[in-house]
């Protein structure tokens, strides 16, 4: 398969090593929206900036070339990056975290939610560590897992960073150097805590799970999620 690197920083490089490995050719990388033509690439995958992701995509839309994009922090465009999906007859998949682990994790905090539901004395908090050149906070996968909860559970309709609010799921953001990717879901009562953590040790299971995101993707037309991938849940 020949992809397109979108984005060769931290993960676009680790992405490289991965692809080479499973016998995947790089015929495209770049830091820079333009100077490139993406028809020569099977697929795409754009781990840039907040601000370049949809751009990027909807450039692989134009031009038939399936995308995967694992960019955080620029959702605020994400319906209207589908609605275009659709309408150019593309192929996407968005996660905001590609590992198998977190995608398990994903899973065990929506039954948590499912069952603390019901039982009104605890309350539940986020926390999300990464590296300090991370731009956005929170993580994009700490939204992730606070939608989840608003979604299973009655209590929270909303989250925050760090709010006091009923209702409102705190989300409390720590920058530390060399950290690849820490979350943590809690749920606290008077007498105790309960707390479910994926902690990566790199950022190879990201890689490896975009790379094969891409594998799948590359001969289906559609919007389609990591659940769709790994086929769990
Ligand atoms: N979904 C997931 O599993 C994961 C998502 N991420 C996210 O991926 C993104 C990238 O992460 P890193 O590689 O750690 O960051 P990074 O800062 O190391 O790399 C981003 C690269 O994008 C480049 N860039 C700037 N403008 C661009 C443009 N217009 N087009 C293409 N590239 C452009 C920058 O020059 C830089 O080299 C972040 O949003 C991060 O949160 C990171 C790890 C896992
Ligand atoms: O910026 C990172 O490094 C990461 N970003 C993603 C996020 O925002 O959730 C995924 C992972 O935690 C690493």
């Amino acid at each position: 398969m020949k992809i397109a690197l979108l984005g060769y920083g931290k993960m676009g490089k680790t992405i490289e090593k991965i692809a080479i490995e499973r016998g995947h050719t790089i015929v495209i990388k770049t830091n820079d929206e333009e100077g490139y033509d993406i028809t020569e690439a099977d697929v795409a995958i754009d781990f840039s900036v907040p601000n370049a992701a949809f751009f990027n995509i909807i450039k692989c839309f134009k031009h038939g070339v399936p995308v995967i994009s694992g960019t955080t922090g620029w959702l605020d465009n994400f319906k209207k990056a589908k609605a275009l999906c659709e309408e150019e007859n593309g192929a996407f998949i968005y996660a905001s975290n590609f590992s198998l682990g977190v995608n398990i994790f994903f899973e065990l905090n929506k039954q948590l939610a499912k069952m603390m539901s019901k039982i009104e004395s605890y309350k539940v908090s986020l926390e999300e560590i990464h590296h300090t050149q991370k731009l956005d906070a929170p993580s994009g996968t700490a939204i992730s897992l606070a939608e989840s909860i608003i979604s299973e559970h009655d209590s929270y309709t909303d989250w925050s960073l760090l709010s006091q609010k009923e209702n409102t799921i705190p989300i409390s953001a720590k920058r530390l150097d060399d950290v690849s990717g820490t979350h943590a879901v809690s749920y606290t009562s008077n007498t105790d805590t309960i707390t479910i953590e994926h902690e990566a040790h790199s950022r190879e299971g990201f890689a490896l799970g975009a790379v094969i995101a891409a594998e799948w993707l590359q001969d289906k037309t559609g919007v389609y999620t990591m659940k769709d991938v790994l086929n769990i849940g």
